[in-house]
């Protein structure tokens, strides 16, 4: 089978990193395209641990470059700049995978909390990129909204218990996650000696994966409701827990529906014990593990914030897009110990 030819936007950045180090090895795709701001340079030169793997030039992006080498691009740009982006290579007839937030929300939502939208009309064909609830409008896509990292494992493990929640309780989310979800810009917060032996909330109550949680959630149960979400700095580089709180209307076998729930998927193992960060790092796994005591419900859910949460759930989404299995070339082997 011919490879189909990909292109990186942003590769300096940490899951530009991780998107290199999956399609290096993909058995389908190609890498025919990576780029950054500027360029100019060998992509070891940019991460020295692909010294002697993966030596291709780094070039200055350029949309109309991309189109003349690859038919599927992947965006791992920040906000706002890779809207721009994708607009230029959806134009182009390129697909994307973009792995920022600027397609994932509503247009009223994604205004309110980030900016003012530059490419409302290819906002209105994009599809949220959780498999466990798009499959089937991913394989027809040309535009993915790769799903945020705490969104991923948040929406995860609340799914299977959505038609039993009751509707006028609120969901309590509480979330760590490791310091590369911070992208590789160093901040204060992300500084050694503020991390190092350290943990702390930020932006509780209002970050901006609030409404994105909700919005999902309220698009697959038709019912708005009220999230409440706090994350965590963790002092590890990477791997995110996720816990939530939840009110059922009737005792549930909760651990029997969770199972149920994912008996088919791939990606999301059912755990005995509470998950872990380190069984999950490394991969594209989402493990969950559920405690009850009556109607009320304990669902914790452990990913690796740059593969699930980002570049290897987007690699998933490029696989069903080009009507591939959906687990080729996808890492299930965990950094452990
Ligand atoms: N880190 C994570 O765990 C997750 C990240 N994401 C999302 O994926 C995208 C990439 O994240 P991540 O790799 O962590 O980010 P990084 O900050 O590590 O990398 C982003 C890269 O984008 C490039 N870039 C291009 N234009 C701009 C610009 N205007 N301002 C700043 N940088 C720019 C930068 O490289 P250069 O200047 O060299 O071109 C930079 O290396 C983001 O939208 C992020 O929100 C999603 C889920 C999880
Ligand atoms: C630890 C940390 O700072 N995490 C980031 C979220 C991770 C991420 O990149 O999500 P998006 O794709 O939506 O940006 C944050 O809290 O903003």
């Amino acid at each position: 089978m011919a490879k189909i030819d990909v292109a990186i936007i942003g590769a300096s950045g940490y899951t530009g990193l991780e998107l290199m180090k999956i399609l290096i090895n993909h058995p389908h795709f190609n890498i025919t395209y990576i780029a950054t701001t500027e360029g100019g340079m060998k992509a070891s030169e940019l991460h020295p641990s692909l010294l002697g793997v993966f030596e291709q030039e780094v070039l200055k992006a350029d949309a109309s470059e991309v189109a003349k080498h690859a038919k599927l691009a992947f965006l791992a740009l920040p906000h706002k700049a890779a809207m721009g982006f994708a607009k230029e290579l959806l134009d182009l007839h390129v697909k994307v995978v973009d792995l920022s937030a600027d397609y994932r929300l509503e247009l009223e939502a994604y205004e309110k909390h980030y900016c003012e939208h530059e490419d409302k009309e290819h906002l209105k064909e994009a599809v949220y990129g959780l498999p466990e609830i798009n499959r089937a409008k991913i394989k027809e896509a040309n535009l993915i909204a790769n799903p945020g990292c705490y969104p991923t494992a948040s929406i995860l493990g609340i799914l299977p218990f959505l038609s039993y929640l009751k509707k006028d309780a609120p969901i309590f989310i509480d979330a760590k996650s490791g310091v590369s979800g911070a992208g590789k810009k160093p901040t204060p917060t992300a500084h050694f000696v503020s991390i190092n032996e350290n943990i702390f909330a930020y932006n509780p109550l209002k970050h901006r994966h609030e409404p994105e949680i909700a919005e999902k959630l309220r698009l697959v149960s038709g019912h708005p409701f009220e999230v409440n979400f706090v994350p965590h700095l963790l002092p590890v580089s990477r791997g995110m827990l996720v816990s939530a709180y939840l009110q059922t209307n009737e005792v549930i076998d909760a651990k029997a529906t969770l199972q149920a729930f994912y008996k088919n998927e791939r990606f999301v193992r059912i755990r005995e014990v509470p998950v872990d960060i380190k069984s999950t790092a490394g991969t594209n796994f989402c493990d969950i593990f559920v405690s009850q005591k009556g109607k009320s419900i304990f669902v914790s859910s452990s990913i690796d914030n740059l593969l699930r949460g980002a570049s290897a759930q987007a690699v998933v989404n490029a696989n069903l897009m080009c009507g591939f299995e959906e687990s080729a070339g996808i890492p299930i082997i965990a950094y452990v110990p």
